[in-house]
């Protein structure tokens, strides 16, 4: 049976409604995807708990966890990734890729030009579908 792991992804948006993506290293697995920063949530944390874990070790920054965006369930060659992402906002510090190769601040509207992590693809429609509704 394939292993399955819960993981925690961040959609930080600055006020001109920008979102930060993170570009997979290509010694990590899924290289060179774009994903939103996080990770696996470990044993007793909550999803809050490890997004606020995760982006200080990767971004070294702080972030107020905020709403529930979407939970996903993606089936890789290799694994299932429970993905559950979380609007989120930054209360201390400048971004700073310390695992990705690199980082990069996107227009909403543009996400979907972007090669991302398959599991994140039913957040990045769920963000487009809102925006178009507040147009
Ligand atoms: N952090 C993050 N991981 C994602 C996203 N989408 C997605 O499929 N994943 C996958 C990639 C990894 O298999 C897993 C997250 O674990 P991780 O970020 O701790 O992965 P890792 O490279 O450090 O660990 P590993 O898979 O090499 O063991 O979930 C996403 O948006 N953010």
């Amino acid at each position: 049976m394939k292993k399955s792991v819960r993981v925690v992804g961040a959609v930080i948006e600055n006020e001109e409604r920008h979102i930060l993506c993170a570009l997979r290293s290509p010694n990590m697995t899924l290289p060179n995807l774009w994903e939103f920063p996080g990770g696996k949530i470990e044993q007793n944390e909550t999803p809050e708990q490890s997004l606020k874990r995760e982006i200080a070790e990767e971004l070294s920054c702080i972030v107020e966890v905020g709403e529930k965006i979407k939970e996903v369930v993606h089936e890789y060659e290799a694994i299932i990734v429970n993905l559950l992402t979380y609007k989120c906002c930054i209360t201390e510090g400048t971004p700073t890729a310390e695992e990705h190769a690199e980082l990069r601040w996107v227009p909403l509207a543009e996400l979907n030009k972007l090669e991302w992590a398959p599991a994140d693809i039913p957040t990045i429609d769920k963000l487009l579908l809102a925006d178009e509704v507040h147009k």
